[in-house]
């Protein structure tokens, strides 16, 4: 088969460079392995632990009385355990029939099994006889979790975040997160809201550190309230499985940790070993990543890397535009760069994002800013709602009155961060702009406004102190 363009890997990443070429009237497949069409995103990262996350929160509003009856709890947290299961099976599915439906509609030829070079222009599929030829190959084979040696996993006891998906019992009562990175948060804060007893072990002294201090800190404060413990700046030394239930965490401080469940999540490794590369002449990292240029180009031209394998910021979101960027570079197309703005998202219960630098990064740049606050607990919305813990905290020049930054912990935390990152986009005056607009009342989104406001009453006291 010869064609314009192979991309290897159906993530979003590989998606959105296939739909991309065949936008340009390219003769374009992409090569997938048996039952992944959707990539990592649909089959175990993204979609199911955002679906996994929406369950568990209709869960928690829906909760039967019963669940208190301790004669009752285990059957009641095996039932729970599978509806939170069934719900995210069933997402996945519906995600790959869209994901299937796309590449037809598109004439996207899919190439179902694992891809592996055999020169820089060819590439053979498991199970097929007919090599592929292609004028230019995107690989998008993204990452797969990182595990230790050193671990045995078993998917029921001492799992990583794939094993998660396929626990059979129920709720566990007690579970040990290794890792405080945006997986073992989310799942941590997750497993907490449940009910289970969860302690996070990361070598860190901080929880997500590309968070703003205070945000981080309140974030932190919030899931202590919700049956998380933290057990920072400690290495974990050993781990060993219990007889019956539960295993044991040795750490290097020789504190032990026992839990009925313990979840790896130490970061992940980009999936190349198989890819054959040594036949391409292209060489990975030791954490398996593919070097690319900004136009997403390999070191062979003709050959392109984007998504989790050519590492950044490991996010779908990022993996699309990246997938779409290089494919225009692939073809000669007009094309810009990925902005510099990019939000940032924690699905963990509760919710966080970001845009733009920190409290801290202001001040290591010597950038002059102000704060202003808006705290949820005075919003009619945040009332009306109960989320009287939420924050949304904006960091704004006093000299062209652009906002540098904007941090939001609480509901919808993550779409909300979207009308900070335009105002930002828009540069010099944005404060004047939140400060006049008007807001659908009750919303959260008011939030900006409130925020502004106090943002601007500090400017103009610092400017009648000086006077
Ligand atoms: C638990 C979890 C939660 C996440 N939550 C979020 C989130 O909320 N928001 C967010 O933006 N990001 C999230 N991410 C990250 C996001 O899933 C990734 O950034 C994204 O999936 C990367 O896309 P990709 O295109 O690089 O490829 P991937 O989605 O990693 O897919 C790569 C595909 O390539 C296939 N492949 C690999 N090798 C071969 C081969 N030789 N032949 C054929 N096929 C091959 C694999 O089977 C896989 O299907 C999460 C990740 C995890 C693990
Ligand atoms: N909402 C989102 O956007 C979202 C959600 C989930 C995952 N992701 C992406 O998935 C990727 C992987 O996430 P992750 O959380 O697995 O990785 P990570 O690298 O972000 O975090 C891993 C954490 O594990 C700790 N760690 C490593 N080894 C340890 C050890 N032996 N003992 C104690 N602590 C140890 C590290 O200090 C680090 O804090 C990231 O790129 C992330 O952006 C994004």
């Amino acid at each position: 088969m010869e064609l314009d363009l192979l991309v290897i890997g159906s993530g979003p990443g590989g998606q959105r460079a296939a739909i991309q070429a065949a936008k340009l009237g390219k003769r374009v497949a992409v090569a997938e392995r048996r039952n992944r069409l959707g990539g990592v995103s649909i089959h175990t990262g993204t979609i199911p632990s955002k679906t996994l996350r929406q369950a568990t929160l209709e869960q928690l509003a829906t909760r039967p009385l019963d669940v208190l009856d301790p004669n009752r709890v285990e059957e009641t947290e095996r039932a729970a355990m599978e509806q939170l299961l069934d719900r995210a099976n069933a997402v996945v599915a519906a995600e790959t029939a869209i994901t299937r439906e796309q590449f037809r509609r598109n004439h996207v030829g899919l190439l179902p099994g694992d891809a592996c070079f055999e020169d820089d222009h060819t590439v053979r599929i498991d199970g097929s006889d007919d090599p592929i030829r292609a004028a230019r190959i995107v690989i998008a084979t993204g990452t797969r979790p990182a595990r230790p040696s050193t671990v045995e996993f078993d998917d029921r006891t001492i799992i990583d975040s794939d094993g998660l998906l396929k626990l059979e019992s129920r709720v566990p009562r007690t579970m040990t997160v290794v890792g405080a990175g945006v997986i073992g948060v989310e799942y941590a804060s997750m497993f907490g809201a449940l009910g289970t007893k969860v302690t996070v072990v990361d070598q860190r002294d901080r929880v997500l550190s590309f968070l703003d201090t205070e945000i981080g800190e309140a974030f932190q404060y919030l899931l202590r309230r919700r049956n998380v413990t933290f057990r920072l700046r400690e290495k974990v030394d050993a781990v060993e499985a219990l007889k019956g239930r539960g295993a044991r965490l040795k750490l290097a401080s020789g504190k032990e940790i026992v839990s009925e469940a313990v979840l790896y999540a130490t970061g992940r490794q980009g999936d190349t070993d198989k890819l054959g590369l040594g036949a391409t002449g292209l060489e990975c990292d030791k954490r398996g990543r593919i070097k690319v240029d900004s136009a997403y180009r390999t070191a062979v031209p003709h050959i392109f890397a984007v998504g989790d394998v050519a590492g950044g910021a490991g996010l779908a979101a990022t993996a699309m535009e990246q997938g779409r960027i290089a494919v225009l570079n692939a073809f000669d197309q007009p094309v810009t760069q990925l902005p510099q703005l990019i939000p940032y998202g924690v699905y963990a219960i509760p919710e966080l994002a970001m845009v733009g630098r920190t409290e801290e990064q202001l001040t290591d740049d010597a950038v002059p800013y102000v704060a202003g606050m808006a705290r949820f607990s005075e919003l009619a919305r945040g009332v009306i709602s109960g989320d009287r813990d939420g924050i949304l905290k904006l960091l704004v020049s006093p000299e062209d009155r652009s906002v540098l930054g904007v941090h939001v912990l609480g509901t919808s935390a993550t779409d909300l961060v979207h009308i900070g990152q335009a105002v930002m986009a828009a540069g010099a005056g944005g404060l004047d702009f939140l400060v006049t607009a008007v807001f659908n009342y009750p919303t959260f989104a008011e939030s900006y406004k409130v925020a502004a406001l106090d943002a601007d009453n500090r400017i103009k006291a610092m400017k009648a102190f000086g006077e």
